[in-house]
């Protein structure tokens, strides 16, 4: 090194005796090894980057995503691998599939459990949504009571599985009644409205203790846009990453301006749910998840429960209720369309769902939870339906919570992650024909559920984000699944056929069809549960 500066030293005196110009030439040569060290630096940084498609100016690469991102993400890993990078806008994103996704959010769980900073998130829930929020010690309190009060309101304990299969059951039996009278007198419809205020109705009771109508135009209004909140909040979508769409008219800006409007419209119904139950509620008997969730919050905010000392104060209960209702009946209503879509599109399978729930439960009492051990062919639809739909293809965008690593590259703190769950459900090294629909992939030879086959279906995610709602979906599915089955036939119009194409988002909606609905029996067996229940109560 001495030797070095030596020669320089010689060589400026040789070229510039004068201490002026030798002074500039030194600056010169410190500038010329500055900019060389800074383009190593930054050649070594991006050789540990991720690889990815080229990105195209201002739109990166936007326009290759196509109408399902989810098939462009699939396609792209092949060539360059379960971890990748895109860019949208000007936002750098790294897209996970395969065992990146497990290596990410099990091995590296709080490295990859935060939210994107994007402006809609901020406007879920009044901007305190658990479900979109940064992760963070008020965030984990959060999600603990969210929780915890789902679980005490449907899978805690028998006592509590009861009380919601009552509220599944006293609904389907409504929803069942709109079926008929709907096939009277139009022959086929189409059953995405009625499905959605059925599972609305059914997280209605259960969070606010009172169900709607299915002429009700305000609940109708507030429960049935959601294919407008999935399209700007699922991953690929734009409206974040290209805000200055924000400053001409377009369909962007468009779209932007309903979420908008949707999210204050949603928050103000629950936020007078909640101010309704604060005026009459009564700490001795807790009536709802919305008096579960002041209650817990009352007894943290006294009790000093928090975590790290972050508490929540009253002003949380409407975004918890918020998340809660909202997350629900979204997912909940599309995989319904795709249950009656399936079965209607595989008249073989619903034969099949029919003989073994009426080989397992009979004809004179309808199917309860208690039969799910016992109805291997209905659990193992229920879970293909999952995995070939695929209905969340990638989950709600994450983002990483510090500068961090996998698979040997390095990812800085606040980058954009996408999950491809899709890609591990349409694996051709774990599925055997993963495009074919078959329910008996997950049966064993005995007949019996394979478990370890179907905890391999990713559809609630994993880690720290993965869904608080997953047991609940699970049991509602099957009680759906089974009475359908138990006391239905769903036929398709001959001259409709409905096909299997969607529209993407956070949920991949199926595009609208029609089918005709007639009783197995009557209503007998309906009416006479409810009526039981109702002798109960009073
Ligand atoms: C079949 C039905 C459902 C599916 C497939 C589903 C799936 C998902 C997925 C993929 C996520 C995102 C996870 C991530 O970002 O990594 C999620 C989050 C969430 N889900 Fe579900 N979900 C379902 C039903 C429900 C229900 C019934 C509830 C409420 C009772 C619920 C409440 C939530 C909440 C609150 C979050 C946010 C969790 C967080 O950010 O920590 N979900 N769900």
């Amino acid at each position: 090194m001495d030797m070095m500066m030596m020669i320089i030293d010689e060589l400026l005196l040789a070229v510039a005796p004068l201490p002026s110009l030798r002074n500039l030439l030194l600056a010169s040569l410190c500038a010329l090894l500055g900019a060389h060290l800074w383009l190593w630096v930054r050649r070594c940084a991006s050789a540990l980057s991720p690889p990815g498609p080229y990105p195209w100016p201002v739109i990166g690469n936007a326009a290759q995503l196509g109408s399902a991102p989810h098939i462009y993400f699939t396609r792209m890993a092949k060539k360059y691998g379960d971890i990748f990078r895109i860019k949208l806008g000007s936002r750098v994103v790294v897209v996970l599939g395969g065992d990146a996704i497990r290596a990410a959010l099990i091995d590296k769980g709080v490295d990859f459990a935060g939210r994107p900073d994007f402006t809609s998130y901020r406007l879920v829930g009044d901007g305190r949504s658990m479900a979109f929020g940064n992760y963070s010690n008020w965030w984990k309190v959060h999600r603990k009571v969210a929780q915890s009060t789902v679980r005490a309101f449907s899978t805690s304990n028998e006592q509590t599985k009861k009380m919601f299969e009552r509220h599944v059951v006293s609904e389907l039996r409504e929803l069942l009644h709109v079926f008929l009278q709907q096939t009277e007198a139009r022959g086929f419809f189409e059953p995405h409205t009625c499905l959605t205020v059925s599972i609305a109705n059914i997280m209605s009771a259960v969070c606010f203790g009172k169900r709607y109508s299915y002429d009700d135009e305000e609940f109708r209004a507030i429960v049935g846009r959601n294919d407008q909140f999935t399209k700007t909040v699922g991953a690929g979508s734009i409206v974040d990453v290209m805000p200055w769409l924000q400053r001409f008219p377009n369909p962007i800006k468009t779209m932007f301006g309903n979420f908008k409007r949707l999210n204050l419209e949603f928050y103000e119904f629950t936020k007078k749910k909640v101010e309704e139950h604060r005026a009459t509620i009564d700490s001795s008997i807790t009536r709802d998840i919305t008096d579960a969730v002041i209650l817990a919050v009352d007894r943290g905010a006294t009790a000093g429960a928090g975590i790290s000392g972050a508490f929540l104060s009253q002003e949380y209960v409407p975004p918890t209720i918020n998340d809660i209702f909202g997350a629900s009946q979204d997912t909940l209503s599309t995989a319904l369309r795709w249950i009656v879509l399936i079965l209607v599109r595989y008249p073989d399978i619903q034969s099949r769902l029919r003989e073994e729930v009426d080989r397992v439960v009979d004809r004179n009492r309808l199917p309860t939870i208690e039969d799910q051990s016992r109805l291997p062919y209905v659990m193992a639809f229920i879970y293909e339906v999952m995995r070939f739909t695929s209905f969340i293809p990638v989950t709600i965008p994450h983002s990483t919570t510090s500068d961090t690593s996998i698979g040997g590259y390095s990812i800085p703190k606040g980058t954009v992650i996408f999950i491809n769950q899709w890609s591990i459900n349409h694996d051709p090294s774990k599925w055997k024909h993963p495009e074919v629909f078959d329910p008996t992939r997950f049966l064993d030879t005995s007949g019996s559920l394979n478990k370890d086959l179907t905890s391999s279906v990713l559809i609630f995610s994993l880690g720290r984000r993965r869904c608080i709602g997953e047991d609940l979906s699970k049991i509602q599915l099957f009680l759906y699944t089974a009475l359908l089955a138990h006391q239905c036939y769903f036929s398709v119009d001959p001259k409709n056929q409905p096909s299997m194409e969607y529209e993407y988002g956070l949920t991949l909606k199926p595009r609208p069809f029609t089918v005709a609905v007639s009783h197995r029996d009557s209503m007998k067996l309906l009416d006479s549960y409810v009526e039981q229940i109702k002798g109960q109560e009073d």
